[in-house]
């Protein structure tokens, strides 16, 4: 189909979706559709099956997180076309309608601005009428935690924490590449993982010229971890979002663009609400590194050497198509997690997890400039608030094997007097007390990993 069909579609919409309990395949059907016809995409996600057959009050909420999934997974066909309707397959309550529409306006926020389509901002979902019939309650609370692991500093501080406080996680996946694969080595513990096939006509369709950006992967990545938690009888699922993660990258039209929306505290809230109301969920998703800055969870991750032949957060590692080994080194994201464990490591240490030193590279810095806030906004990437970059700084520019590597003297001499000052009284080292949603049975986890 060609791209000026796509452009002319009024309608997005969720024919069906089924799974299939003895494989743990699951195909989520959707369609755009206009004037000049239909296309139609299948997304297939695959469940690891557990050995024990799951209870009949399991595959009840199963089917319940599915549902959700099956329309939060449709972002990726949605943004092909965008168009005006968003048409749900079935009567959601009220949680789970306002969870829906922020995944499908603020997640898709990054792309909407980048494409200058304000009105994806001001969707609002269609609900067919009719009564949502009430969840059964389901409480897996006290159960083994599934912890999610997407191969970066900040999963493997959860996993560890976790892990060092008895409380016996299981390191969870979708499509774990060869990184994820060797972190959960690392760790000796056995994994579970799910696959997660994009329809391949969307690739052919970003070929030919369709509108494409930023998704909210990790809201997919959330509910799939949730809904095989629910299969395998598990509890909690443990993620590893940071505080800063709630930061908008600029204000537009007055709307937050915000590239880490699905990691945010209000993204967790929405989600923890659409599951409790609509598969009766109890305690079934927060994020254990919520209160802590990006530089605070980097300190913890010095303290922790088992995984540094392999650890990568890169993104460029975690693309389907035309990966990078480890570390690019040349990417906003490598810039700010080099910056926020160079205080806390070797010199030699951090080379040797980078394959080389960012800071010793004169190219870097114009990049580094964006990151201190001297140049530009906050980049469109996984990335700490500029306080921290700032933080990071001044306890780089105090340490002797630090404060004369080229790129540490040519930020120190281009920070402004005042960033200097904001330094001096930061709370990046303190957690935030209230804006999470930690059971009161992992509050204390995160103190095995005192520094
Ligand atoms: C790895 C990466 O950053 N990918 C983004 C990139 O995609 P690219 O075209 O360069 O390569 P591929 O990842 O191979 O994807 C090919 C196309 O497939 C579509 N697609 C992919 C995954 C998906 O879940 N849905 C999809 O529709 C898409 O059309 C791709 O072009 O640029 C894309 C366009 O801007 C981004 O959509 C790709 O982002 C992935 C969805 C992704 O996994 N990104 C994470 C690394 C990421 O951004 N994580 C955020 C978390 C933020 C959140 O709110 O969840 C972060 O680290 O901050
Ligand atoms: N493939 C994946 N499967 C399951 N969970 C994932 C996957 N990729 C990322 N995640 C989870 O999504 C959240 C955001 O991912 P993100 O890439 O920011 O974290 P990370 O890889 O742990 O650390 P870093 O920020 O250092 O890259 C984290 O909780 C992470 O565990």
């Amino acid at each position: 189909m060609l791209n000026t069909h796509l452009a002319r579609m009024d309608a997005f919409t969720f024919p069906s979706y089924s799974i299939d309990l003895s494989t743990g395949e699951a195909l989520f059907d959707y369609a755009l559709t206009g004037p000049d016809g239909e296309q139609r995409f299948t997304e297939v996600i695959t469940l690891p099956v557990p050995e024990e057959s799951p209870s009949d009050a399991a595959v009840a909420a199963l089917g319940r997180v599915l549902e959700l999934l099956h329309v939060v997974a449709g972002v990726s066909y949605y943004k092909t076309a965008a168009p005006g309707q968003l048409v749900l397959p079935a009567p959601l309550g009220p949680a789970a309608v306002e969870f829906v529409r922020a995944v499908y306006t603020k997640g898709l926020a990054e792309y909407a601005y980048r494409n200058q389509l304000p009105h994806v901002l001001e969707l609002t979902p269609r609900v067919p009428g009719g009564r949502v019939k009430p969840a059964a309650e389901y409480d897996n609370s006290d159960r083994r935690p599934l912890s999610a692991v997407g191969g970066g500093k900040d999963s493997i501080v959860s996993l560890e924490a976790l892990r060092r406080a008895g409380l016996d996680p299981v390191p969870f996946s979708v499509n774990p590449n060869h990184v994820i694969k060797a972190v959960n080595a690392a760790s000796g513990l056995p994994a579970l993982a799910a696959r997660r096939r994009i329809d391949p006509v969307l690739f052919e369709l970003n070929a030919a010229g369709a509108r494409n950006g930023h998704i909210p992967v990790t809201a997919i990545n959330s509910l799939i971890a949730v809904a095989t938690a629910v299969l395998h009888g598990l509890g909690p699922v443990v993620m590893s979002n940071e505080r800063s993660a709630s930061d908008p990258n600029l204000i537009w039209n007055g709307h937050e663009i915000n590239h880490q929306w699905s990691k945010g505290v209000e993204a967790e809230g929405l989600l923890r609400a659409a599951l409790a109301e609509h598969a009766g969920l109890a305690e079934p998703y927060f994020s254990l590194l919520r209160p802590l800055s990006e530089l605070h969870i980097a300190r913890l991750f010095a303290t922790i050497d088992r995984y540094d032949d392999v650890v990568t957060s890169c993104n460029a590692a975690f693309k389907l198509r035309d990966a990078s080994e480890r570390w690019c080194r040349d990417c906003p994201k490598c810039r700010f997690v080099f910056l926020a464990l160079a205080p806390f490591m070797s010199r030699e240490r951090i080379t040797h997890i980078f394959g080389g030193d960012l800071l010793a590279d004169e190219a870097q810095i114009p990049g580094y400039r964006e990151l201190l806030g001297i140049d530009g906004h906050k980049p469109f990437e996984c990335v700490g608030e500029v306080e921290e970059s700032v933080v990071a700084l001044s306890l780089l520019a105090q340490q002797p094997e630090w404060r004369d590597a080229p790129v540490v003297t040519a930020l120190v001499a281009a920070l402004p007097d005042e960033a200097w000052s904001t330094a001096a009284t930061s709370d990046t080292f303190t957690p935030a007390p209230a804006n999470h949603h930690i059971p009161p049975t992992y509050q204390k986890t995160l103190q095995t990993l005192t520094p």
